[in-house]
C-alpha cells in the first residue's frame, strides 16, 4: 500500500486540520523500523511500565493496523523489545506508537514494520499485567481514539478521525 505523504496530507486537507479532525503529535518521536512511512487504524492501549497488554495485543492479528502504546511518556523502561517487534511483524502489524521507549534497537530497526518512540533504555518494564485496551490516550496534549487512523512518515505522525485518500 503506498502511503500518503504526512505533508500533503496537511496540505489538502486544511479544514479538516482547523476543525481537530486531523491532529499533528508533537515532534518528539524517533523512528525506528524498516518503514519509515507507515499507516492504518489505530488500536490504543495505555500501561504504565508495564508491557503484558503490550504482548497480548501483538499475539492477535495485526491486519495492517497500528497499535499506540501511551506508556504515560516514562523513560525509565522498555515497553517493546526485539521480540515484541518480530511478533509485531510477524502477525502483520503496521507500526507501532510507544509513547514511551524501545530496547533492542537494532532488532527493531531489522523488523518490517515502523517504528516511533521517545527513544531507548535497555531497562526492561514491569510484567503485572495493569492497563487498559481500546481506551482514549493523551499523548502529550493529543487525543486518541482507538478506530482512529495514524499516518507517519520523515516528517511527522498524523492522527485523523477517518481514513484519508488525496
Ligand atoms: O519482554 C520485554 O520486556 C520486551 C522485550 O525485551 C522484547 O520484546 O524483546
Amino acid at each position: 500500500m503506498a502511503c500518503l505523504a504526512t505533508s500533503e496530507i496537511c496540505d489538502t486537507n486544511q479544514a479538516l486540520v482547523i476543525k481537530g479532525d486531523v491532529r499533528v503529535l508533537q515532534p518528539i518521536f524517533q523512528i525506528y523500523g524498516q518503514c519509515r512511512a507507515f499507516s492504518g487504524p489505530i488500536v490504543t492501549l495505555k500501561v504504565f511500565e508495564d508491557n503484558v497488554l503490550v504482548r497480548d495485543m501483538l499475539e492477535s492479528p495485526g491486519d495492517g493496523r497500528v497499535l499506540v502504546i501511551d506508556g504515560g511518556g516514562s523513560t525509565r523502561c522498555a515497553l517493546v523489545g526485539g521480540n515484541l517487534g518480530q511478533l509485531a511483524q510477524n502477525m502483520g502489524w503496521a507500526g507501532i506508537l510507544v509513547n514511551g521507549c524501545i530496547r533492542d534497537v537494532d532488532e527493531i530497526n531489522a523488523c518490517d514494520i515502523g517504528v516511533r518512540a521517545l527513544g531507548s533504555n535497555p531497562l526492561k518494564s514491569s510484567k503485572k499485567g495493569h492497563g487498559d485496551k481500546h481506551v482514549p490516550v493523551n499523548v502529550w496534549g493529543t487525543v486518541i481514539h482507538d478506530g482512529e487512523w495514524l499516518y507517519a512518515d520523515s516528517d511527522g505522525i498524523l492522527i485523523s478521525k477517518s481514513e484519508l485518500s488525496v
